[in-house]
């Protein structure tokens, strides 16, 4: 890519200076600490920092061409003037790698709760169907059957940009967050098909209202390339506000709900196993959800209606679906050798918690002792309301550490202190040290009696606790242990 180009896609006239056009970029990025020799830099407004103030820093770097939202001079540079910087970036980045998502077909999944769960039985149904897929969510990146770990469920548009162009599958699915929609992380990515979970209360420290947070969803299906189509849960209220609103806009999409007019319309919702019959177009097809749970049978049916447009037989995907494995931190579920079972996932909204502790009692919990926490720094306006579900729907939880971020530890504890004094039940108590608050929690459950582990699902510990142990997963693998080791040692 040239300088002339650059300016093109920013629709920018040579201004006063004597630039060379034809002088060549070697790569693009929105972080100082990034830049190598031939760089553009792009300077973005952050929400800790000004990337502005590091334009020296990427010019000592090696930056040769500058895009900032303020005008600015610097000898040798090309200086470019942009009115928003992410954008910009989005832009730059998508020309840089040669547009790579016109060749592919693009599926974006977006909603608050069910992206990861969707998107890898999505992934999945394409692969025992014969296309080859990427994909880029939450657990990590995957591009031509390699796993990159990434930072962000919806990576940076650098990022983005740069996996798409080395990707050599056939489909790319990806999760789309709210942040990476506000952002422009998607600036130059079309989409073939879209999905819509749901909409529940979170990250309402980052939009200020539910309105907000659904105008951010609802601008992925805006994106769409001419065919595409979407997807949409309309049990939700939200999703039917969505459905409504394509409808007048004349945007093609396909339904799934319990309603008649339903695309894919749900007929029943089984338990055991977790399953759905449901009518397809006229089709009575029955499709078994991978993972326990009814959120999962939505999932599941959504996955399915993707691939449908994709144009899978509904046979060929009822049968791939009983082979898709299970993700990591989604209802992980162990057996001890006390007999209690335990429950590894990742809910961190209030209905999640309705959602995991209802599958649980669905499935003959006789008693549930649910072990959670809160982000710090992280949406508080959903804590009150965690508490509320689990202690209508569990016999005792406990409140520990989840992950601080910058918040302190004595803070977290006297917030848990007060949450507890203010909406928690005489059944609940505070337990700080994580690894402890598990192991009591097994250690006071028999046969039938259930664990259930919430907010931190794959993702490894933040902060060491009293057991030499990672994740919630190796503390449960801990128990375990010490319970066949304390058998080993009666039978010796
Ligand atoms: C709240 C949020 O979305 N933050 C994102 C935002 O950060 P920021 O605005 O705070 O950036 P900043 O630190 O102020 O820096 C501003 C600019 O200065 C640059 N800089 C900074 C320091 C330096 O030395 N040199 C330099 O050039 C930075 O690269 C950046 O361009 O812009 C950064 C760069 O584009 C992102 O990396 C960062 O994501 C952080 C890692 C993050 O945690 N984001 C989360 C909230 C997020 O995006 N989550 C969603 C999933 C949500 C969900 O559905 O669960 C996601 O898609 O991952
Ligand atoms: N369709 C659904 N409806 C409600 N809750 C769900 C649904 N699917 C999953 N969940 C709950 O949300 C948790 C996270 O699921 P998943 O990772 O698939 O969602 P996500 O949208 O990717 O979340 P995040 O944006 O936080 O990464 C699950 O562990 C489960 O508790």
């Amino acid at each position: 890519m040239k300088v002339k180009q650059l300016m093109s896609i920013l629709n920018l006239k040579q201004k006063e200076e004597n630039y060379d056009l034809n002088q060549k970029i070697t790569g693009v990025t929105d972080d100082s600490r990034k830049v190598e020799e031939g760089f553009v830099f792009v300077a973005v407004r952050g929400y800790r920092v000004d990337g502005h103030q590091y334009i020296k820093e990427a010019i000592d770097r090696g930056a040769k061409v500058i895009v900032s939202e303020d005008y600015i001079h610097y000898p040798d540079v090309v200086c470019l003037q942009a009115e928003d910087g992410r954008r910009a970036l989005g832009k730059i980045a998508s020309a840089f790698y040669g547009h790579p998502a016109e060749d592919k077909i693009i599926i974006g999944v977006t909603g608050t709760n069910g992206k990861t769960t969707t998107s890898h039985m999505i992934k999945h149904l394409c692969e025992e169907n014969g296309y080859s897929c990427s994909m880029f969510g939450t657990i990590d990146y995957v591009v031509n059957g390699e796993v990159i770990p990434g930072i962000q469920t919806t990576p940076s548009a650098p990022m983005l940009q740069k996996l798409l162009r080395e990707s050599r599958d056939d489909v790319v699915v990806m999760e789309v967050s709210s942040h990476g929609l506000e952002q422009h992380r998607l600036e130059g990515v079309t989409f073939d098909y879209c999905v819509f979970t749901n909409l529940y209360k979170d990250h309402l420290d980052y939009h200020d209202t539910m309105e907000d947070y659904f105008a951010a969803k609802s601008k992925l299906f805006f994106m769409m390339k001419p065919g595409g189509k979407a997807v949409i849960n309309t049990d939700d209220s939200w999703g039917q506000k969505l459905a409504d609103r394509l409808s007048h806009e004349q945007i093609p999409h396909w339904t799934v709900g319990h309603s008649l007019e339903s695309d894919v319309e749900i007929r029943e919702i089984f338990t055991e196993p977790f399953a759905a019959s449901i009518d397809d177009h006229g089709e009575k097809v029955n499709v078994v959800s991978p993972i326990e749970g009814a959120h999962n049978v939505y999932n599941t049916l959504q996955a399915y209606a993707v691939g449908r447009l994709l144009g899978f037989s509904s046979g060929s995907l009822a049968e791939s679906l009983v082979s898709c494995p299970g993700i990591r931190g989604r209802f992980e579920t162990y057996e001890l050798e006390n007999g209690a079972k335990v429950v590894i996932d990742y809910a961190h909204t209030a209905d999640s918690v309705e959602h995991i502790l209802d599958t649980a009692r669905q499935q003959g919990a006789r008693k549930i002792t649910h072990v959670f926490g809160f982000r710090g720094n992280r949406d508080e306006t959903k804590r009150a309301d965690m508490i509320g579900a689990s202690s209508l729907r569990s016999n005792s939880y406990i409140l520990t550490l989840d992950d601080l971020n910058t918040s302190s530890y004595e803070h977290m504890i006297e917030t848990l202190e007060n949450l507890q004094r203010e909406f928690g039940n005489s059944d609940g108590q505070i337990i700080p040290d994580r690894t402890l608050a598990i192991e009591k929690a097994i250690m006071d459950s028999d046969k039938d009696e259930w664990v259930i582990v919430t907010g931190k699902g794959h993702e490894s510990y933040q902060q060491s606790f009293y057991y030499p142990v990672d994740s919630d997963k190796h503390m449960v693998e801990y128990m375990k242990e010490k319970f066949k080791q304390e058998k080993t040692d009666l039978m010796a």
